[in-house]
Parts: C-alpha cells; sequence; structure tokens
C-alpha cells in the first residue's frame, strides 16, 4: 500500500531517520513508537505527503507519492494531525462533509450519500447528537472524535493517525483504535499510527517501527520488534511486559529510590 525507498528525513542539520526501508501492507496496521522529538510526526507528514523527504523516496502503491494528482491522492490517503485550531465556525457535520470533496469533482455540492456517510462516520464516533454544533464549542474529545469521523467519512485505503488517543478517555481510547484495528481486518484498510501507549499499541497493530531519532529504526511484526530490550533502548527507560488474561501489558520499570 505504502512504501518507503532510501526515506531520509532531516531538521536543521539534524538527521532523524536514515535510509529507511519500509513495505506497509494492505490489511496492516503499524504503530509508530519513540520518544518526545524523533521524527514520528515529521515521518507521518511525509508519508501523507505533507513534507517532502530530504532523501530517497515515498511511493502508494506502484506510484510516487510525488507522481499522485492532490484529488486522486486525496481518494488514498487520510490524515489526522496531532492539533488542530477551528479559525470559523462550522458546524461539526459541515467539518466531516469537508472530507467528501475529494470525490467531487466539478460538483460543488454534496449528494445524499456524502450526508449519509458523514452521518454514519459520527455515529460511529459517537459524536452524531452534535452534529449541528459550532466546532470551536466542542471539548478536546469530541473534536477529536470528530476529525477522526472526517477521515472515516473520507473513505480511503489508507490512514495515517498522528496520536489518535490524544484526549480521549479511557473508554473511547480502546473504542477507537479496536475500531481501527477492526477496519484493516475486516475492510483491508491499512493504519499507520502514532502512539505513546505501548499496551494499546501493541494490542491493535500488527507491525511496529521503532525510530530512536538519530537516523536509527527497526521495522517488523509487533512481536519481533516489541520487545523489553528494545523498546528499553528505542524510550531510553527499561521497560517489563507482562502477560496477562492473553495480553502484553507494558510497564515502565520504576528506578529504586
Ligand atoms: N520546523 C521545524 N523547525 C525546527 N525543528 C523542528 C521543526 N519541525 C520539527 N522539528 C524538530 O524535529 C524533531 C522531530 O519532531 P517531530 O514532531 O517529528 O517529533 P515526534 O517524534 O513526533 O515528537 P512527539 O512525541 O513530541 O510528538 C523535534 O526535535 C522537533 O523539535
Amino acid at each position: 500500500m505504502i512504501s518507503t525507498h532510501n526515506l531520509c528525513l532531516k531538521v536543521g542539520q539534524r538527521l532523524l531517520v536514515d535510509d529507511l526501508n519500509i513495505r506497509v501492507g494492505e490489511g496492516e496496521c503499524w504503530s509508530v513508537i519513540g520518544r518526545n522529538g524523533a521524527g514520528k510526526s515529521t515521518l507521518l507528514r511525509t508519508l501523507a505527503g505533507l513534507r517532502s523527504a530530504d532523501g530517497g523516496s515515498v511511493a502508494i502503491g506502484a506510484r510516487a507519492l510525488a507522481d499522485w494528482p492532490l484529488p486522486a491522492l486525496a481518494r488514498q490517503r487520510a490524515f489526522l494531525a496531532q492539533s488542530r485550531s477551528d479559525a470559523f465556525a462550522y458546524s461539526v457535520i459541515e467539518t466531516v462533509l469537508s472530507a467528501r470533496h475529494p470525490y467531487h469533482g466539478d460538483r460543488y455540492w454534496e449528494g445524499s450519500d456524502d450526508h449519509a456517510m458523514a452521518l454514519r462516520a459520527l455515529e460511529e464516533m459517537e459524536v452524531a447528537a452534535l452534529a449541528e454544533r459550532d466546532v470551536r464549542t466542542l471539548s478536546g474529545g469530541e473534536r477529536q472524535r470528530v476529525a477522526i469521523a472526517a477521515m472515516l467519512a473520507q473513505d480511503t485505503p489508507l490512514l495515517l493517525l498522528d496520536e489518535p488517543a490524544n484526549a480521549l478517555d479511557l473508554a473511547h481510547q480502546v473504542s477507537i483504535m479496536a475500531l481501527l484495528a477492526r477496519r484493516c481486518r475486516e475492510r483491508n484498510k491499512t493504519v499507520v499510527m502514532i502512539g505513546h501507549d505501548l499496551t494499546l499499541a501493541h494490542r491493535v497493530s500488527s507491525h511496529a517501527l521503532l525510530l530512536m531519532g538519530d537516523g536509527g529504526w527497526l521495522a517488523g511484526p509487533k512481536d519481533e520488534v516489541m520487545r523489553a530490550d528494545l523498546l528499553g533502548a528505542y524510550l531510553g527507560h527499561p521497560i517489563d511486559i507482562i502477560e496477562h488474561a492473553g495480553r502484553s501489558i507494558f510497564i515502565p520499570i520504576e528506578e529504586q529510590q
């Protein structure tokens, strides 16, 4: 679905990611893991085509990202930014409907199919009751769920999400991550997301990509990569993994006082 070829990312003189070669297949769910400042958002923005590579390339399907016309690219991938600000008094439903524009061509108005999809996405995110509300009046968690609803309404094969669990309460963190995993399993969608909750990431992901922040990286199936020794090295803190009720629970090891 999406692949990188000797991808290099830099900010200023600092090398964040060096020679990254990954192939994210259809139906796979990848978690990108690393310390603050390791380059996770920079990578995701590059995968979305919102920032150019500092070396190497990204391809969606067989076509280089740079060769995708923007409307066609918007039908291939949806992107959830880490934060957003709303300058205008759009309603929730208008915000979600705007995600349907890539399907309009020359048509200005949305059709009834667009409305039905937008409403369905709001219902899935449990924010349908807020459809007529001004987005600027929403709580942080409600706004996050509306942004994810817009992604679902965009209905792309590839979803790129920068910390989707941000601002969500516990129940919504679990349900939305489970929904993303189901989208991969049942509808063959492809997800690449950033998250700091290792237990949740391990539960829903098929693969993980660890970023060291100095160019180094490690990618593979989650059980090969999300090992205590590797995570400890990449996150700069020792980690314990406890098996409980068939799940792996990741906990930071407390230093002796
Ligand atoms: N426009 C910029 N100018 C200068 N430095 C930048 C710029 N954009 C990003 N950086 C730096 O690049 C590094 C990587 O940033 P990035 O946002 O990708 O990190 P991250 O892994 O997503 O971190 P976090 O977990 O805190 O969200 C950081 O040190 C950041 O300060």
